[in-house]
């Protein structure tokens, strides 16, 4: 019966997940209760362990993982040379696709005592991975790795080894932000991926280097990069409402609108906003933002003439606070994955609590 077909698996419950719930309805995101709303308030490291693992770590706890990731947040000598002999054209997203089932997921230095050992070969993946788009930013943009300083904490390694400077305090409250915002998002395409492979009984680098591809496209975590590409193309906000109305007119996608769930505002998208209006105010992107505004309200106008539930997604505004953090677009969605890659290996572990093999049916149309 071809109308029993769902290309798209709208709707479709395909399992269960405690991680994150997307309620789309109402616009709110929750990770095992726990609005986003209160979780920006706190640090990165603890939020991750609570997503994981479902408990909250003490401050003093949370200072010890911090460092540990950070220090994990490095490259074996071979994983070094594995990136060296990459074109330097090559895509942050392709390098991590390219390294992660390769990654050595033996720690460097002792874990926390506390942590459950379930959880080191995750990690140290993850910090593998935030090490990559770092090491592969500095081989790509200058030729050549940079050494960062010992003693800091893992997002504040991660922007200072971006930008080659120490991080003020505002940036590492953003990027503590955008990390937390990033770090889960039920079945999305990309943590769909990821359980698919994981029902294989494949291992967690095979499915998080999957996840990792699906993440990359354009209508899922590349419309970061997208959103950006196409302000920087409108130039002007003076220009936007036309360029949108064109677009919508020759049924182009703006890029960083619309959600398969969300029929209101996303969530992050309201937090991201007023966090890039302040970023970019009297600064070289101020204007990118002016764009991106008049693109949402000219997108809203023409969307609500026809009756459609059509919002800024996470992708729209992010960008624009990740520009004025120093991070060029091109390395947009390899900084989601150094978020969304902790979220990846919460489903891996929570999906091979009760496995079973994903596997589909098709019609067949042929002769
Ligand atoms: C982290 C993330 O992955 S968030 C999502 C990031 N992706 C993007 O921002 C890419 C742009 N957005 C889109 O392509 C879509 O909104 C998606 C893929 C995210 C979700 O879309 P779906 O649920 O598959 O809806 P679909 O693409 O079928 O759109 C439904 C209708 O809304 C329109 N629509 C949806 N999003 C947009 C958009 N961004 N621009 C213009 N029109 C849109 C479609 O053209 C379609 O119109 P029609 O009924 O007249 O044909
Ligand atoms: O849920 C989705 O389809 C896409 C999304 O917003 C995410 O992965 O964060």
């Amino acid at each position: 019966m071809t109308d029993a077909i769902n290309t798209g698996l709208e709707g479709v419950i395909v399992g269960q997940t405690e991680l994150s719930n997307v309620e789309g309805d109402v616009g709110r995101l929750t990770y095992r209760g726990e609005s986003i709303d209160t979780l920006v308030e706190r640090d990165f490291p603890a939020v991750i362990i609570w997503l994981m693992a479902g408990h909250w770590i003490s401050p003093d706890e949370c200072r010890e993982l911090d460092k540990w990731l950070a220090d994990e947040s490095e490259l074996s000598a071979v994983e070094h040379q594995v990136l060296a002999q990459l074109p330097r054209d090559t895509h942050p997203m392709a390098v991590l696709q390219a390294l992660t089932p390769i990654a050595h997921l033996e720690p460097m230095r002792t874990p926390p005592t506390w942590l459950e050992q379930t959880w080191v070969p995750g990690l140290v993946l993850a910090a593998r991975i935030n090490a990559a788009v770092r090491i592969w930013h500095n081989l790509a943009t200058h030729g050549a790795p940079f050494d960062v300083p010992d003693g800091l904490g893992f997002l504040e390694k991660l922007l200072y080894g971006l930008n080659r400077e120490a991080p003020g305090q505002g940036a590492l409250k953003a990027i503590n932000t955008t990390q937390i915002l990033q770090l889960d998002h039920s079945f999305n395409a990309g943590t769909f991926a990821g359980r698919v492979i994981a029902s294989t009984g494949a291992s967690l680098s095979a499915s998080i280097a999957g996840s990792l591809g699906a993440l990359s496209g354009p209508l899922h975590g590349g419309a970061d990069e997208a959103a950006v590409m196409m302000a920087r193309d409108i130039g002007d906000a003076s220009r936007a409402d036309t360029w949108v109305r064109d677009a919508l007119a020759n049924k182009v996608k703006i890029m960083g609108m619309g959600h398969r769930e969300y029929k209101r505002l996303d969530p992050r998208a309201a937090i991201l906003k007023p966090m890039a209006k302040h970023f970019c105010e009297g600064t070289q992107w101020q204007p990118l933002m002016e764009t991106l505004m008049a693109v949402e309200d000219t997108c809203q106008a023409v969307f609500s003439e026809k009756g459609k539930e059509i919002h800024a997604n996470l992708e729209f505004y992010k960008g624009a606070v990740y520009l004025a953090l120093g991070v060029q677009e091109r390395y947009f969605t390899s900084l989601f994955a150094c978020s969304r890659v902790f979220g990846w290996i919460s489903h891996f572990h929570e999906f091979n609590r009760a496995p079973r093999l994903i596997r589909p049916r098709a019609l067949y149309s042929g002769r």
